[in-house]
């Protein structure tokens, strides 16, 4: 199957001196939500900003919908949404408009464009808030708008970093549901969280990157199989203890 998204042997960093990302090597193919996870610290956001496109890779490289950045930025760019941990929405537009924006930037028709926005206003009780500016909305509302914005776009691949923080629950079982949907749809799904039950439920696959390194991946029983036989029935808590604690690796 085609990879949708591949990290290969990536460093990468701040400083070319001292990398913070040590040959990261992951993937996630159509139709799979993979959860990466790690300590603060850990390198998560600096993995999506390589992915991003925001930072250049040392060494190794990106592929999204099998091209790099920079053999053809735009098919790279406009496979992908990515909904960040803090929103970043233009105060002065409203909700709608947002939506607006994001249905032309990735030509959504209009019959589409419709139906969907009066969904997802509903789906994330956010319909009375549809000609509020964003600049009046309390922060959960603007991660919605952020993930409305996403759900709207249905590229093939989502970025998702920490989504969960400020949802209430209905926030969060709406996106969940709708993630679940797009995953059976077809969509590949990376998504950043430190909540593990979440992850442990709805991921198909793991990445747990401590210190720069990715020091296990795979489904549960794989990275179960990897701590060994006193981890033969642990949740992702313990496994995440076990390969995160002061010098696992
Ligand atoms: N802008 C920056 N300039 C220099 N170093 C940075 C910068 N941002 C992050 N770092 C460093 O890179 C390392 C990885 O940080 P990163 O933000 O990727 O961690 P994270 O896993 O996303 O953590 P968290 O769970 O706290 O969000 C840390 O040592 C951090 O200090």
């Amino acid at each position: 199957m085609q990879m949708m998204l591949e990290v290969k042997q990536l460093t990468g960093g701040y400083n070319p001196r001292r990398p913070v990302l040590h040959e990261v090597d992951f993937h996630v193919k159509p139709g799979e939500m993979v959860g990466l996870i790690g300590l603060n610290g850990a390198g998560k956001s600096t993995t999506i900003k390589h992915i991003l496109g925001l930072m250049e890779p040392q060494q190794g490289n990106i592929k999204i919908a099998d091209v790099m950045l920079k053999e053809n930025s735009e098919k790279y760019r406009s496979a992908f949404a990515y909904v960040p941990e803090t929103p970043i929405l233009f105060d002065e537009l409203t909700v709608e408009e947002h939506l607006r924006l994001t249905g032309m930037a990735y030509g959504v028709e209009d019959k589409r464009y419709e139906q969907s926005i009066v969904q997802l206003l509903e789906q994330f009780q956010m319909t009375n808030k549809r000609q509020s500016f964003a600049s009046h909305l309390s922060k959960g509302m603007k991660q919605k708008v952020m993930i409305m914005n996403a759900l709207l776009a249905s590229p093939e691949l989502f970025i998702i970093d920490e989504p969960f923080l400020g949802l209430d629950p209905i926030g969060i079982r709406s996106l969940l549901e709708q993630l679940v949907q797009l995953k059976n749809d077809g969509a590949a799904i990376l998504m950043s969280s430190h909540i593990l039950s979440t992850v442990e439920t709805y991921c198909d696959r793991l990445i747990i990157l401590h210190q720069g390194k990715v020091v296990a991946q795979g489904t549960m029983e794989m990275i179960r199989h990897k701590a060994g036989a006193p981890f033969a029935t642990a949740n992702l808590e313990e496994l995440f203890y076990h390969f995160t604690k002061e010098g696992a690796n």
